[in-house]
């Protein structure tokens, strides 16, 4: 096997997101001879990767253990071993960071969309009608894994005005980027671009303009967006699977389907940045404890008279935060049946090793 120049693959390595903390972590997997790649896709069969010599199609190995939560996913560092074809996976680096929404079925269970990110891009279509609870989640979901958020307010040669766009998307968003965008006049591309730091992710409702947006970013046209779709009879549809694309500048772009459900999780802190104005405002409230209802001095309520807040933003806060505690509620639950279950079926061994150990006797 011909040994690759160290210094130009870790080059290499560091345009798909390379950092130092992987490198640590990695340590051990390069004594073993195996190699680190980035996920770019993932399907039933597998994975694509990047690594520092190209692209790589790997499948799992069988002694990968990956739960829902640990499940390969787009954006993943993961460790190859490429001794054999096809290559396969031997282990997943631990993420960074993760972005990730409570699924929305009934068990509320996380579920990761984008690995090791460090921007979130949600993309709001001007054109349309905005959704401002969306935007909340995508905002709180951001903050939660502790990356930085940057609003596209796409489409915008549709809209004659953008001024009342921005107006109303930044009452929502206090303190995030933004950026009006539109993929036809080209505007706006290139400052989206440098608000890109490391591994951004693009979220949004299906028909925002992600692939759209990501396309224009590639300035080539790597990913099909719906009227070519359309073209080929596939419908139109939806980005069928998450693609990480490599920008120039050791920039990462990993778009995502669109989203309808985002359920969310444990995310009280999280929602407490999404909401910072509130959380700002109770801070004179008269109660320390104030709920914000009919308490007297509550500093929430009187904004909200004064016209300072709208009230439809409090009640979507208070909505978020009780999803979020009855969704950490019914995980806590879900991982005490685990345990019961695990232990159960413990005792059940124990029990057949004495009964056992009895009939030996
Ligand atoms: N006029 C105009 N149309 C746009 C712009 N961006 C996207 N579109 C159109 O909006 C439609 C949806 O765009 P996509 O980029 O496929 O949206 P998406 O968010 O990737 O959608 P999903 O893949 O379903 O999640 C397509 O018909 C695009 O041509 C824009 O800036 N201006
Ligand atoms: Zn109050």
């Amino acid at each position: 096997m011909n040994s690759p120049d160290h210094s130009s693959s870790r080059i290499e390595l560091v345009a798909l997101g390379w950092e130092d903390y992987f490198s640590a972590l990695f340590t051990e997997h390069a004594c073993a001879g195996d190699v680190p790649a980035r996920v770019v896709r993932v399907d039933r069969g597998g994975c694509d990767t990047l690594t520092a010599t190209g692209p790589v199609r790997a499948v799992r190995g069988s002694g990968l253990v990956t739960d829902r939560e640990r499940t390969v996913c787009t954006g993943d560092w993961v460790v190859l071993r490429r001794d054999g074809e096809p290559a396969q996976i031997v282990d997943v680096l631990p993420r960074r960071t993760a972005i990730a929404r409570a699924s929305s079925d009934r068990t509320s269970e996380r579920q990761v969309l984008a690995a090791n990110v460090d921007t979130v891009i949600i993309a709001v279509s001007v054109a349309d009608r905005v959704n401002l609870g969306r935007i909340e989640r995508f905002l709180t979901l951001a903050y939660d894994a502790g990356t930085r958020p940057v609003i596209a307010l796409t489409k915008s040669d549709l809209v004659d005005d953008i001024l009342a766009g921005e107006a109303a998307v930044g009452a929502v968003a206090p303190g995030a980027e933004m950026v009006a965008t539109s993929t036809v006049s080209g505007v706006g591309i290139d400052l989206l671009a440098s608000t890109i730091i490391g591994t951004a992710v693009l979220l949004g409702s299906s028909g925002a303009g992600k692939s759209s947006l990501a396309n224009a970013l590639l300035r080539r046209d790597r990913m099909a967006v719906n009227d070519i779709r359309s073209a080929d009879g596939k419908g139109r549809h939806t980005t069928a699977h998450r693609e990480l694309l490599v920008l120039p500048g050791c920039k990462i772009l990993i778009d995502t389907p669109g989203l309808r459900g985002i359920g969310v999780q444990d995310v009280a802190d999280a929602a407490g940045r999404t909401f910072s104005e509130i959380e700002e405002l109770a801070l004179d409230c008269g109660f320390r404890d104030c709920e914000h209802r009919s308490e007297p001095r509550c500093a929430v309520q009187e904004a909200i008279r004064g016209g300072r807040l709208d009230s439809g933003r409090l009640e979507r806060y208070r909505k978020l935060l009780r999803e979020s505690e009855w969704s950490a509620a019914r995980g806590d639950a879900r991982e005490a049946s685990k345990r019961s279950k695990r232990d159960k079926a413990i005792t059940r061994d124990i029990r057949a090793m004495y009964r056992f150990r009895d009939r030996q006797g």
